[in-house]
């Protein structure tokens, strides 16, 4: 699908990323690599509305978690579903939710090994924890697609191989921005280098040798 198609990028008149074009396949897996201020986030961002357009069923995990930090985990996961009901459903769910749903979600949270975690409020937590909540809302959630910005960035580097082949199991589909080369040479198909707001290279993961590596971050 195309999901860019030669747009400008930007904040109220500053340009960050132009002209992108971006075309992913049902079945990538795209890692998006670069430095801090390079441009992912805008570009994820941009990715999310396009998507939603197109009418994907997304799972996202923003770089914040974004979750209720005075819930507990549990009841974090359950809201990886609210869209799916109306608001009076929703409302029992958060206050008492059905047995099929408070399962559910316990399972979710059972995948990123938060099963002691689940009655606890997210506020909390550690940095990690809550990573791991906002990846098992996202797990609960489902969909075509998975939307991370650094989704791995707070757990350690065996638990992020882990979590990221959970993910790749979960979605057909996914982008990621990811810190970590080793963790997107294992998760993704495909690597989009970002520098500056510029596409350096767009190549199959097994075209990612170190020369480009060190273009990227050097
Ligand atoms: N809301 C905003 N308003 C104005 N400028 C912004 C805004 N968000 C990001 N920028 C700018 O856009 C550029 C790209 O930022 P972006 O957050 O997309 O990079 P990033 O690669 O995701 O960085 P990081 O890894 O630190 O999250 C930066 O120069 C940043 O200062």
């Amino acid at each position: 699908m195309q999901l860019l198609d030669g747009v400008d990028l930007g904040y109220g008149g500053t340009p960050v990323l132009a002209g992108v074009r971006l075309h992913v396949a049902p079945g990538e897996r795209v890692a998006l690599l670069g430095r801090s201020g390079s441009g992912k986030s805008t570009l994820l961002s941009a990715l999310h509305g396009a998507a939603a357009g197109r009418g994907m069923r997304i799972a996202l995990v923003p770089q914040d978690a974004a979750l209720v930090p005075q819930l507990s985990a549990l009841r974090n996961v359950l809201m990886g579903r609210l869209d799916d009901h109306g608001a009076w459903r929703n409302l029992r769910t958060l206050v008492r939710p059905a047995a099929p749903d408070r399962a559910a979600a316990l399972a979710d949270l059972d995948r990123v090994g938060l099963t002691p975690q689940a009655d606890a409020r997210v506020e909390s937590l550690s940095g990690g924890q809550k990573q791991r909540v906002a990846l098992a809302r996202a797990l609960h959630r489902g969909g075509d697609l998975i939307l991370g910005d650094e989704p791995l960035s707070a757990v350690d580097p065996r638990h992020a191989q882990e979590l990221a082949a959970l993910l790749r199991a979960a979605f057909p589909t996914a982008i990621l921005a990811l810190h970590d080369v080793a963790v997107a040479r294992a998760f993704a198909t495909r690597v989009i280098g970002l520098k500056q707001g510029v596409f350096l290279f767009d190549l199959p993961v097994d075209q990612l040798d170190a020369s480009r590596i060190e273009a990227l971050y050097g």
